[in-house]
């Protein structure tokens, strides 16, 4: 069966000149929407395996709203755009795209990319099969081993379940998230739920060890391997045999023991500083709170290395974004610091209540925690009232806005394109493109030639 694409964009002629190489490579174009309402309305009568977005369109809405909804309906999704300022990629790679395309392109760069689209979301889809399955076959995690994970947002409802399923075997873990947000709680119960649940946990801050030291923290030398190493000691991984090892800030690794750490993980085995290479069995959980993808580009951070951490990615949202934990999380810390400090403390006032909703919390869990401690220990009554927040207590919550101006190049770009099709692509002499638009043909050629406009993509 042909996979049904549909094409949500402005532009009639880049529209049908997508519809032709489309429907040329054995694809079925459902349709050609111009604005996101429209695209809802496609969307719930053909039921698209796949949409083509661009993200400037007509009306108030953009591509990347209707990204959000297409994620909702677990329909794959591309952008093309001929923007792809920083703002405008940031906000478009936020609704995890399949690929993203800046025009112009060529037909080849466009089945290209639809293939990997297509191949990406076959896998997921098969994944979420395999969870569901999973989670309906009954599988109950030990009594209490999650319960200390508080929160019922549907962002901390999936963590949960691919805790749960993660934990069962041995794949690597790499969990990703701001600081605070609860990576290590995050590894502790994986390890709990495993089967190494009996064997060590050990965790190692890899940003918090002095660079002369980390090799021999982590792998351990031989008496006498190098001066000052009056004793044999034993690394992290070989204290970890058996069990998990945990390594946070797995980001600042320096780039040498970055490609020992890619041994362990590929041959499941270490090299003690002046001593053999010895064979070991733990379970590897790294965590950061870096972009690796940036750290991979500015060259700190292996690529062979980030494909064999990122087999499982476990991503923690920051609270900002899961608000409806924080009332939860709040009542939690509050029980647990009252009960700790004697105190019969029963909730918070309506304001503090609104305080907390609106607050940013830049130090997620951590500072509502630190915060519920400090207010319990300050609370002179039943209930808290007050709240002394840092300084940024008023900073707006930031939502990532787009600017829904379409830059000069994207006009002009529009503009003769429109020109041109109403011209048959007749650029030169009478009733030609340079003449209706008033300019020289020199001058037309070039800037046709700037903005990537060649009649060959278009027919
Ligand atoms: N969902 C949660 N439920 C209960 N407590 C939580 C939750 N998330 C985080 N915490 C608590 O918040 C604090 C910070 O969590 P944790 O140390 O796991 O964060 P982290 O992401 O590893 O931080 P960092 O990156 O700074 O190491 C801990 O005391 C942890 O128990």
């Amino acid at each position: 069966m042909k996979t049904k694409i549909l094409i949500v964009e402005d532009q009639f002629i880049e529209a049908n000149n997508m519809q032709g190489i489309l429907e040329r490579a054995g694809y079925k174009v459902t349709g050609i929407a111009r604005s996101v309402p429209i695209a809802l309305k496609a969307i719930e009568k053909e039921r698209p395996d796949m949409v083509m977005l661009d993200i400037l369109l007509q009306g108030n809405l953009t591509g990347i709203d209707l990204a959000a909804k297409l994620r909702e309906q677990n329909i794959a999704f591309v952008y093309l755009s001929a923007n792809s300022n920083k703002q405008i990629l940031d906000a478009a790679k936020a609704t995890k795209p399949y690929g993203f395309l800046v025009k112009p392109f060529r037909a080849k760069d466009v089945l290209v990319m639809l293939d990997v689209a297509w191949y990406l979301h076959s896998q997921l889809e098969e994944e979420v099969k395999n969870r569901e399955a999973f989670l309906k076959s009954g599988f109950q995690p030990p009594n209490g081993e999650l319960k200390s994970i508080i929160g019922s947002s549907p962002a901390i409802t999936d963590i949960l379940n691919s805790v749960k399923i993660v934990s069962r075997s041995d794949t690597a873990v790499l969990i990703l998230g701001e600081s605070g947000t609860g990576k290590e709680l995050i590894a502790q119960a994986i390890h709990k739920l495993s089967d190494r649940k009996n064997k060590p946990l050990i965790v190692v801050n890899c940003g918090a060890l002095p660079s002369n030291l980390i090799e021999s923290e982590l792998f351990g030398h031989e008496k006498g391997s190098f001066t000052g190493a009056y004793n044999k000691r034993i690394g992290k991984f070989e204290q970890a045999d058996g069990g998990t090892i945990f390594l946070d800030e797995i980001g600042e690794l320096p780039m040498d023991l970055q490609v020992k750490f890619l041994r362990v993980l590929q041959e499941k085995e270490i090299e003690r500083i002046g001593g053999n290479a010895k064979k070991i069995d733990v379970r590897i959980i790294a965590a950061t709170n870096r972009n690796l993808e940036e750290e991979i580009s500015a060259g700190r951070f292996r690529l062979d290395l980030y494909y064999r951490l990122n087999i499982f990615p476990i991503n923690l949202p920051p609270l900002r974004e899961r608000r409806s934990d924080i009332l939860l999380l709040a009542n939690y810390f509050l029980k647990k610091y009252a009960d700790k400090q004697g105190k019969t403390i029963t909730g918070f006032s309506d304001e503090v209540i609104a305080i907390m909703k609106q607050y940013s919390w830049p130090g997620n869990v951590r500072e509502l925690e630190n915060m519920m401690e400090r207010s319990v220990l300050l609370s002179m009554g039943t209930l808290i009232n007050s709240l002394i927040l840092p300084k940024d207590k008023g900073s707006p919550i930031i939502e990532i806005e787009i600017d829904r101006v379409k830059t000069m190049e994207e006009n002009e770009r529009d503009h003769i394109l429109a020109t041109l099709a109403k011209c048959d692509w007749k650029v030169y002499g009478e009733g030609g493109a340079a003449e209706m638009l008033n300019i020289n043909v020199s001058t037309l050629n070039s800037r046709m030639k700037k903005l990537g406009i060649d009649k060959k993509h278009y027919l």
